[in-house]
């Protein structure tokens, strides 16, 4: 008989672990242990499961990110063929895109979780970790990085989103689309997503990275309140394809001038951030402020990769010059 291949399960919480606390709020308390009884786990997989924390993922902090990355990195010292991540939906994005930043091998590591509770009549985290671990032991799925498995897909963690509260497929890339289909026999790949080389991993929390919300009628309040409380870096979160108030862009030459990083994201859905308006407040007056317009990623993930970079030590042409 063909040896098992081995699969770790790491545990930290979300809606897929989330039941009535009894007051008819959803609080994660299954246990790892319970996540799997109730999953169809196919016969030749030998897989064990690693509780690393129980939390609402909204509620995830920085240092909660550098122990799932360490839980990661560690998972994969093993004799494993692959990593299954159980995780809230809220953030998943986040902690997806901050482990395929600095993945390094060439065995998945497969995110996925749940729309609906583990008390829910009709439960869709069963099926998502039944189709992670399927896809955690493909070896289609070798090479491919991080991927997020929701709702019958697997999407690259670069690029992918909740674009809905309650859908059961919540997450998808609007600019790439998914990058294979589970199937029975493990992940039908439609296409090979492009990663940037690995970074070293380092702790977080010792880096302030803030999103600021733009929009009618704001000012520089918000933005100098960030760089006061010690934020390294700012992701703007404009409107359109890069565009904001003029008296936005004055403090953001201001703060750039002080040595802090001014990225340019967009509320946009979907679509490209580009330098096209002037005026003022345009995308061009923001690139000549001394911002680094973000084309693709979105502010969560801009925040993310920025963190990761500053963490790491990058020079600011190595910011400037990275895959945004
Ligand atoms: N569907 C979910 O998992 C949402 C939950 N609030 C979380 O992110 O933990």
């Amino acid at each position: 008989m063909a040896l098992a291949r081995s699969i770790l399960v790491l545990t930290t919480g979300g809606t897929i672990a989330s039941r009535d606390d009894g007051t008819g709020a959803k609080v994660a308390t299954t246990e790892g242990r319970e996540l799997l009884e109730g999953s169809e786990i196919a016969p030749d997989l030998d897989v064990r499961v690693r509780e690393v924390l129980s939390t609402d993922s909204s509620a995830l902090t920085l240092a909660d990110l550098d122990t799932i990355r360490a839980a990661v990195l560690d998972a994969l010292t093993e004799d494993v063929v692959g990593v299954v991540l159980t995780h809230g939906t809220d953030t998943l994005e986040e902690t997806a895109l901050l482990l395929d930043l600095c993945h390094d091998d060439p065995r998945p590591v497969v995110l996925t979780g749940a729309v609906r509770s583990a008390d829910d009549v009709q439960p869709d985290g069963p099926r998502n970790l039944r189709d992670a671990l399927a896809v955690a032991a493909s070896p289609t799925a070798r090479g491919l990085g991080v991927l997020v498995v929701l709702g019958g897909s697997a999407h690259a963690a670069r690029g992918t989103r909740k674009l809905h509260t309650t859908a059961l497929t919540p997450f998808h890339d609007p600019r790439w689309g998914a990058v294979g289909l589970v199937t029975g026999a493990g992940l039908d790949v439609v296409r090979t997503p492009e990663r940037p080389a690995a970074l070293a991993p380092a702790p977080l929390g010792r880096v302030r990275v803030d999103v600021v919300a733009l929009y009618p009628g704001v000012d520089a309040t918000a933005l100098d309140a960030h760089v006061a409380a010690g934020a390294r870096g700012l992701v703007l979160e404009t409107t359109g394809s890069g565009n904001t108030h003029p008296e936005v862009v004055t403090a953001v030459a201001r703060h750039v001038r002080a040595g802090i990083t001014v990225l340019v994201s967009t509320r946009v859905h979907a679509g490209e951030v580009a330098a096209v308006y002037g005026g003022g407040g345009g995308g061009r007056d923001l690139l000549d402020a001394g911002a680094v317009l973000v084309p693709w990623l979105r502010p969560g993930q801009a925040r993310i990769q920025l963190l990761a970079l500053l963490s790491a030590g990058a020079t600011e042409d190595q910011v400037r010059g990275a895959s945004w």
